[in-house]
C-alpha cells in the first residue's frame, strides 16, 4: 500500500531563519505517528506544512498521493489546530453543524457525525451552550471534534490533549486507536510523553531537524534507555 503522508526534504525559513531543515518522514497507512520534540522546534511548522495551510521554502508533500495544496485533500484530512478556530457566539452544536456543512456529507449523515463526535469528546450534554461560555478544555474537545466531523481518512493533531484531564484523554487515545483499527492514519504532537509510548513510530525533532524516529521500543533500545523521558537527553545531546 502506498504511504500516506511523505514529507519530501521540506526546509522552511521565516526571513533568515531556517525553521526546518530538510525534514524527510513517511507515514504508512493505519499509523499513529507521534512528533515530539521541544517547544519551538518547528513541530507546528511542519503540520501546517502537511496541511496545506503553510508552504515550504523548499521540498514538498504528499498525503494519500496528492500534492499538498489540494483543496479536495481536505475533504480527507481533519485537522485540529493547536489554536482553537471555533465561533464563540455560536452553540457548540451550531459549530459542528457549520463545519459539517463544510464538507460531502449527506444530511442524515451530517447529525449522525455531529453525535458521534460530540459524544467521543464528551459534550453532548453542552451543545446547546455558546462556545464563549466554555472552558479551555472544552473548547479544545470541541476542536477535536471538529477535526472529526467529515470522518476523514487522515487526522492531523496538534497537541490535541492540552488542557483536557486524565479520564478524557484516556477515552481519547481510546479512540484514536479505534480509528487506528479502522485503518485511518493519525500524525499527532505531543509533549507528552506517556502518549508518546502509545505511538507506532515517533520522530523527535530538535531545531528544525528530526534527530532520531523508531517505534518507542526500538528508540528504548536505541538509546539504552527504559522511558522515552531520557531520549532527549540521549538523543539531543549536542555531541550526536
Ligand atoms: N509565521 C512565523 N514567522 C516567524 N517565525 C515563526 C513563524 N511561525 C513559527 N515561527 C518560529 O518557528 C519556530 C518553530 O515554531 P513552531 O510553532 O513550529 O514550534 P513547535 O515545535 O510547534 O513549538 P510548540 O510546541 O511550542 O508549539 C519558532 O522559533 C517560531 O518562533
Amino acid at each position: 500500500m502506498p504511504s500516506t503522508i511523505i514529507v519530501d526534504s521540506v526546509s522552511k525559513s521565516f526571513g533568515n531563519k531556517v525553521v526546518l531543515n530538510k525534514i524527510d518522514l513517511t507515514v504508512e497507512p493505519g499509523q499513529i505517528y507521534g512528533l515530539i520534540g521541544p517547544s519551538g522546534s518547528g513541530k507546528t511548522t511542519l503540520v501546517k506544512i502537511i496541511v496545506g495551510m503553510d508552504r515550504p521554502t523548499e521540498g514538498n508533500v504528499h498525503v494519500l498521493g496528492t500534492a499538498v495544496p489540494n483543496l479536495n485533500l481536505l475533504q480527507e484530512m481533519g485537522y485540529m489546530a493547536q489554536a482553537d478556530a471555533l465561533y464563540s457566539d455560536l452553540t457548540g452544536e451550531e459549530n459542528l453543524a457549520f463545519f459539517a456543512s463544510l464538507f460531502k456529507l449527506k444530511k442524515s449523515m451530517k447529525k449522525e457525525r455531529i453525535a458521534y463526535a460530540a459524544e467521543l469528546v464528551n459534550l453532548t450534554s453542552h451543545l446547546k451552550k455558546k462556545v464563549r461560555d466554555y472552558s479551555g478544555g472544552m473548547k479544545r474537545r470541541l476542536s477535536l471534534a471538529v477535526a472529526l466531523i467529515q470522518d476523514p481518512q487522515v487526522l492531523i493533531l496538534d497537541e490535541p490533549t492540552v488542557g483536557i484531564d486524565p479520564e478524557l484523554r484516556q477515552s481519547i487515545w481510546a479512540e484514536l486507536r479505534y480509528l487506528k483499527e479502522k485503518g485511518k492514519t493519525i500524525l499527532i504532537t505531543t509533549h507528552v510523553m506517556d502518549e508518546a509510548e502509545k505511538c507506532d513510530q515517533l520522530a523527535m525533532v530538535r531545531d528544525g531537524e528530526i534527530i532520531t524516529s523508531g517505534s518507542p521500543s526500538e528508540l528504548r533500545e536505541k538509546y539504552g534507555i527504559t522511558s522515552l523521558e531520557e531520549i532527549f537527553l540521549k538523543a539531543g545531546g549536542k555531541s550526536e
